[in-house]
């Protein structure tokens, strides 16, 4: 089987991404990486942070190499300055997005790891973006679903990047059997787990307090639940979520399906910032990012922690190496 080859995007220019995948490119390994980046910023990075950067043509068997990238040139059209956004430079952002991922679409590359995207700016450049896991989904036309991880914890998101006041609306007997077949069949196809035991949360305090303090639990969430288990699926809830991710309630579970971004984000990034990373579940190919964002106020000091785009790369390069061995 031959390594794998990885499509690398750092995202916002002017945030902590270049610098990191600089970072990253100086680690052994056995894939190659190839960015979707302006070489300029790639080398100002490398200079600012003192080490070696080699940037070669994306299909130069030396990618692999520590201190090498392969490089598809996607050109910032104004000049970056660490920490500070600028809306010109927004549309190459998404065009590296697009372009990576249709490499993984054609089978030019095996898997997608993307660095941190700084949605506003994208926005106040006129282009709507919701996010990169919405964003990957169009263009592959397929369902997805988000879900954060690290050795210790798996949270799926039911509703993604969307307004608090939208949420209950968007909690639909749809989405969530979407959501719990995309998990289950994502971790038994990539992760080995055959029958995934799985946490669901509720949407309201102590999971609607027996319809006291709201119904969705017992109209819409109860019901799609008590289906799939009589297909098979392995599932507890609707659970509170104030006391589902004590240890102790946790234990036993592959994942826990949160119903939305800051009902399951805040405990996995406080349980490990620095070691998670976001898996986009029910694409074609493997794609992983790092968990935290921009971090404009670190970009450009050499400070940021690199572990998230490590996690993230490693983790894409297994997935990518397990789907090329089972086509193999
Ligand atoms: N994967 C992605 O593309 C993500 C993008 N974002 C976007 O990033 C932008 C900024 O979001 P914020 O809420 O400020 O979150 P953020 O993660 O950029 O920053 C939150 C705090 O964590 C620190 N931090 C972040 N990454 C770090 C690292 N690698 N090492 C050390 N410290 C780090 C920052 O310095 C800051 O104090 C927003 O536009 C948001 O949408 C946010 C989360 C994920
Ligand atoms: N909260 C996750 C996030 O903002 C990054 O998600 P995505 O843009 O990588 O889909």
């Amino acid at each position: 089987m031959r390594p794998p080859r990885l499509a690398l995007v750092p995202g916002e220019p002017a945030g902590v991404g270049p610098e990191l995948c600089v970072r990253l490119a100086q680690q052994p390994r056995a894939h190659s990486l190839i960015a979707f980046a302006d070489a300029l910023v790639l080398r100002d990075a490398a200079a600012r942070l003192g080490l070696a950067l080699d940037l070669v043509e994306a299909d130069d068997p030396a990618s692999d190499r520590p201190g090498t990238l392969g490089l598809v040139a996607i050109d910032a059209p104004r000049p970056v300055q660490p920490g500070r956004l600028d809306v010109a430079n927004a549309a190459s952002v998404i065009d590296a997005l697009h372009e990576a991922a249709r490499g993984c679409l054609e089978g030019r590359f095996d898997g997608l790891v993307t660095g941190p995207v700084h949605k506003a700016v994208i926005n106040d450049a006129g282009i709507a973006y919701t996010g990169t896991t919405e964003l990957l989904a169009a263009q592959a036309h397929c369902d997805v679903v988000m879900m954060l991880g690290h050795d210790a914890l798996r949270v799926a998101l039911v509703t993604t990047h969307l307004p608090l006041r939208a949420v209950p609306d968007a909690i639909t007997a749809d989405a969530i059997e979407r959501t719990l077949r995309i998990v289950g069949s994502a971790l038994r196809r990539d992760f080995g787990v055959a029958r995934a035991r799985i946490a669901v949360l509720g949407l309201n305090p102590h999971a609607g307090e027996d319809g006291h303090m709201g119904r969705e639990e017992i109209d819409v969430i109860a019901p799609v639940m008590a289906r799939l288990c009589g297909e098979g699926f392995d599932l507890a809830g609707p659970l509170p979520a104030d006391t589902a991710f004590l240890p102790a309630k946790l234990e036993g579970f592959d994942a826990v399906v949160a119903m939305y971004h800051d009902q399951g984000l805040p405990v996995l990034k406080y349980s490990g910032f620095e070691r998670a990373v976001n898996i986009t579940l029910g694409l074609p190919y493997p794609r992983v990012a790092v968990d935290h964002g921009t971090a404009l106020d670190l970009a450009g000091t050499g400070r940021a922690d690199p572990s998230s785009l490590f996690a993230a790369a490693a983790l894409c390069a297994k997935l990518a190496a397990h789907r090329l061995a089972s086509t193999a």
